[in-house]
């Protein structure tokens, strides 16, 4: 199964065009959708999910015409919303025992079984009883995995999961994310290089709704070799800097900032030639 999109345009009604000809073709195993808030990628991930329109373009489950057969598409879709409500007042597994009831599975013994293994799955079933409300964030993101993976889905997609929660709950999410089948088709939209890094066989950069990469973090890491150039500076060159060299990164080591500037050569001479990282990628795709 592959998820292919093809010259996918919205334009909403305030005029702000969130996708521009969005071409991607996505295998199985986990892909890394990376860009910065308000890159697109909710718009993106909502459109594959069939929650809206866009104004043309294509996407393609295996043979499905996602845009056309959309019940098709949901009852092989596990998707993790960006803003996942659950109702506060209801325990896990009640809710998740619902919300099966709604995915299609209607025989009492098959979802017991089903509901059961997804709870004990996502860490959940010592605190299946107790209200969703009373939930950390990093447990209702787990919940919202559960939810996702009720009815064994083809195409799973997690949008932001990982935003706000403790490095902790995120390592356990993360973690809990890598074991979701070879045969699945999972989309991982987020802002945080690491996610990426950590999970993904293969990935695009994304930014004001354009496909700035698409390929393997290996091959992302190929293209910058010997184009990352690190200076350590004062505060006070650091405008000056930016305003003649392409800084793509900058930190404060002990009180002075050290800097990224991506470049075919040596800028002018007194920068060191640094092995980038993926990081180094995203933010030079960025700030291109
Ligand atoms: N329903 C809408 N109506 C108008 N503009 C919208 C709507 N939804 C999103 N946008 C705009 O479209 C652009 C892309 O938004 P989108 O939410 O898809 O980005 P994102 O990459 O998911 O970022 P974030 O992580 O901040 O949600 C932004 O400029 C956003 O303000």
């Amino acid at each position: 199964m592959q998820l292919t999109i093809s010259n996918l345009n919205k334009t909403y009604s305030n005029g702000v065009h969130a996708l521009k000809d969005v071409n991607l073709t996505i295998n199985q195993g986990m892909f890394g959708l990376l860009g910065p808030n308000g890159a697109g990628k909710s718009s993106l991930m909502r459109t594959i999910a069939t929650l809206q329109e866009p104004d043309s373009g294509s996407i393609s489950l295996g043979n499905i015409n996602v845009l056309t057969q959309k019940e098709e598409v949901r009852k092989t879709l596990g998707y993790l919303p960006q803003e996942f409500g659950v109702y506060p007042k209801v325990d896990a597994i009640t809710l998740l025992n619902h919300l099966a009831v709604l995915k299609g599975i209607t025989n009492t013994t098959e979802r017991k079984s089903v509901v059961e293994a997804l709870l004990h799955k996502t860490n959940l079933w010592g605190a299946r009883k107790k209200n969703l409300g009373g939930y950390s964030g990093g447990m209702k993101q787990r919940f919202g995995i559960a939810q996702a993976l009720l009815a064994n889905p083809k195409l799973i997609i997690v949008d932001e999961p990982t935003a706000g929660l403790d490095p902790a709950e995120r390592n356990r999410f993360l973690n809990l994310l890598s074991e979701l089948g070879e045969n699945t088709v999972v989309i991982l939209s987020t802002h945080i290089v690491d996610d990426v890094k950590e999970l993904c066989s293969d990935m695009a950069v994304f930014n004001k709704g354009e496909v700035l990469f698409k390929g393997s973090p290996d091959e992302a890491l190929n293209a910058i070799v010997g184009k990352i150039w690190e200076k350590r500076i004062s505060k006070a060159e650091l405008s000056d800097y930016k305003n003649n060299f392409k800084v793509i990164s900058e930190k404060l080591i002990a009180g002075n900032p050290i800097i990224h500037v991506f470049a075919e050569s040596n800028p002018d001479g007194t920068f060191e030639p640094v092995e980038g990282d993926l990081e180094d990628v995203y933010f030079s795709k960025i700030f291109a």
